[in-house]
């Protein structure tokens, strides 16, 4: 299995080394546009191979990409303190423009995994960009989930993969914690926290909505950029994608909604197997739909600046 990413900057090279130390691919191949620096973080990663898995780590023009059955595609600008996701669409839409075509044309049987953003709507972009038979899903809000059942963990005082749960929607602001969908043991989380007699209250819900929603611009006023758990949620994309692992994951595709955002899917060798429909609150639905409602109208001002296509 041979793994490409694009744009070897946080993203990419931590994506790259979680991708190494998990041995998910034999072959993995870092293109930036900054040829040294992508280099660099091959010649750095490739040191963890010996260690771990073995993996072959090189770096290249786009032609190295020839063979990947994965790209993981990192390339552009990130968020600096203050500023939002969608605030980088008009630049990374530019960059995505001239890169979805390159890359598709050296790999065309790779299953394209989007991480740049606002990355719903680059995933749309992209696939927009890429020619039908390409497979193309973003990672969505798989982070999101992942900082919210963290955050659920730490009260519940159990392990975060023994907890169940889906933030839905946008990559961003308007992202939806689904609570409903939250289960531990089979219970939902009342009944849960009662069970065990630990405290519960709508206060604690609300930190814990604030602190998965606020978790980006925490930690990137402290660090500039956020990259650990992208880059092992990258890699967990990657793995179900190219081991066929039908792996259930928040990641970001076509949904009934008109535009590109996260729902549960079933993940595998063909990208999004399935996508499926938890049976939501009312309050969470009209979240979802505010939500979807925030992309189209990110998207249509990009079109209405005429800088999409
Ligand atoms: N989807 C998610 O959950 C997350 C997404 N991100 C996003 O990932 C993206 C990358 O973030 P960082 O790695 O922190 O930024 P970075 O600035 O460290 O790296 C970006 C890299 O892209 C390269 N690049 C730019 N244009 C290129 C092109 N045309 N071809 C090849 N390489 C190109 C740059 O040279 C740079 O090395 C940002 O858009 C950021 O917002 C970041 C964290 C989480
Ligand atoms: C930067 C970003 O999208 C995140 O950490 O969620």
């Amino acid at each position: 299995m041979k793994v490409g990413v694009v744009g070897s900057g946080f993203v990419g090279a931590t994506a790259a080394y979680a991708l190494t130390l998990r041995g998910t691919c034999s072959d993995l191949v870092l293109v930036d546009r900054d040829a040294e620096r992508a280099r660099a973080e091959a010649e750095d990663i490739a040191h963890a191979a010996p260690v771990s898995h073995g993996t072959r780590v090189s770096s290249g023009d786009f032609s190295a990409l020839s063979g990947c059955d994965a790209v993981v595609v990192a390339a552009g600008a990130n968020q600096k303190p203050g500023e939002t996701r969608l605030e980088l669409l008009g630049r990374n839409a530019a960059i995505f423009r001239e890169l979805i075509p390159q890359i598709c044309e050296a790999a065309p049987l790779a299953a394209l995994i989007i991480a740049t953003n606002p990355v719903d709507l680059l995933t749309d972009l992209a696939a927009s960009y890429a020619p039908a038979s390409q497979v193309v899903l973003g990672s969505g809000t798989v982070l999101d989930s992942a900082r919210f059942r963290h955050l659920i963990a730490q009260r519940a005082g159990v392990d975060a993969t023994h907890v169940h749960g889906y933030v839905l929607g946008e990559h961003g602001d308007s992202e939806v914690l689904a609570w409903s969908t939250v289960q531990i043991a089979g219970l939902g989380i009342e009944e849960f926290m009662a069970a065990r007699q630990l405290p519960w209250n709508s206060a604690l819900r609300e930190e814990i909505d604030r602190g998965t929603r606020d978790a980006a611009a925490a930690i990137i006023s402290g660090k500039r950029a956020t990259y650990y758990g992208i880059g092992a949620a990258l890699a967990r994309i990657v793995e179900a994608v190219i081991l066929d692992r039908r792996a259930i994951l928040t990641v970001s595709g076509p949904t009934p909604y008109g535009i590109a955002m996260s729902l549960p899917r079933v993940v595998g060798r063909s990208g999004i197997e399935e996508t499926l429909q938890p049976p939501l609150t009312a309050e969470e639905t009209q979240q979802l739909e505010r939500s979807a409602q925030t992309l189209r109208e990110a998207l249509g001002a990009l079109e209405g600046r005429g800088e999409r296509n």
